[in-house]
């Protein structure tokens, strides 16, 4: 008798893979000159592809251990050129797996960075060479997904961004006009506090990686496309926090609706080689303290000064906006 389900489909890998590299470009043997760069990474890697028996029928024989994909993890960390990039680093690594493992059809590869940025010392401010700041929670994240299903080419599909930004602003935020019906508690507002902790993700135009024909490069190193790809380059990283950063406190905010879509088409406008912007902004709220029982005005807007943040329930404002 034939089962009355089957698998609809099937994904597995590594999660958490941390991974910390130190690249050394100063002379070592000199301790005062000494150039370090460091980039602290957790990784995920997901496979698809020829894979349905080991569920199914207790097949192994078709499983590369998760236990192995962190440890190519950790290969590719020490050998790949493309470390200090997490994009390239996550299309070497996804396009390795994809390329040795013939039944393995596509690779989801995951690379937040965490930060980790140069300490600056002395009153002139000079760059330290080796020491370094966790000078803000906010991570950078890549998402690379690999498509090995045609034969001669990989398809790379690129999305990077960041998470956990967090930004306030004391004024230049309004809401008002919203719907006014028996559900309504909420005062309209001529200013009050704008804060959120930015996720901000972008989708790159997808491109197409020829399989190189020498089995060493494949074995070793990264397609020639992904070395000269330009367009995942710090400036992206720096043009697109920039643009968020800038338009955040320049806009007079309507609404995070009406900011978000500001960033968004900044973005769209400054980066030719992303299609698509996304933002997820939690509005979170900061109330002004009700101080009518000691007779001070401190809920008109404009007198103010004394809030108090909202842990739960924010409001979630998302949105996409792509080229015409
Ligand atoms: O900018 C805002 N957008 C909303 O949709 C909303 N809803 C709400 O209660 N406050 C706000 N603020």
């Amino acid at each position: 008798m034939s089962e009355e389900f089957v698998l609809a489909n099937a994904r597995y890998g590594k999660d958490k893979v941390r991974v910390l590299r130190v690249v050394r470009s100063g002379n070592e043997d000199d301790k005062a000159g000494r150039h370090h760069t460091v980039v602290e990474y957790n990784v995920t890697v997901l496979l698809e592809g020829e894979i349905e028996t080991s569920y199914t029928k207790a097949d192994n024989s078709v499983v590369v251990a998760t236990d192995s994909m962190k440890n190519i993890t950790y290969y590719l960390a020490k050998v790949s050129p493309h470390i200090l990039s997490p994009e390239r680093f996550a299309m070497h690594l996804g396009t390795h797996i994809v390329s040795k493992y013939a039944h393995i059809k596509k690779a989801f590869i995951t690379v937040e960075q965490l930060r980790w940025s140069r300490i600056v010392i002395g009153p002139n401010g000079q760059p330290h060479g080796h020491s370094f700041v966790r000078d803000g929670e906010d991570k950078r994240l890549v998402n690379v997904e690999i498509d090995g299903t045609s034969p001669s080419t990989l398809l790379a599909t690129v999305t990077s961004g960041l998470t956990d930004l967090l930004v306030l602003k004391s004024t230049n935020s309004s809401f008002d006009s919203f719907v006014r019906d028996e559900y309504t508690t909420l005062p309209e507002v001529d200013d009050r506090i704008f804060s959120t902790s930015v996720d901000l993700s972008y989708v790159f135009s997808k491109l197409e990686i020829p399989l190189p024909k020498d089995e060493k490069l494949l074995e070793l190193l990264v397609p020639e496309s992904i070395a000269e790809g330009s367009v995942w380059d710090e400036e992206v990283k720096e043009r697109t926090r920039r643009a968020t950063l800038d338009v955040f406190a320049e806009d007079d905010s309507a609404s995070v609706q009406a900011t978000l879509y500001k960033m968004a088409g900044r973005i769209l406008k400054e980066n030719a080689g992303i299609d698509s912007v996304s933002y997820a902004l939690p509005n979170k709220h900061y109330i002004p303290v009700d101080m009518r029982y000691i007779d001070v005005d401190n809920l008109t807007p404009a007198k103010a000064e004394v809030f108090t943040p909202l842990s739960a329930p924010s409001g979630l404002i998302s949105a996409t906006v792509k080229r015409k």
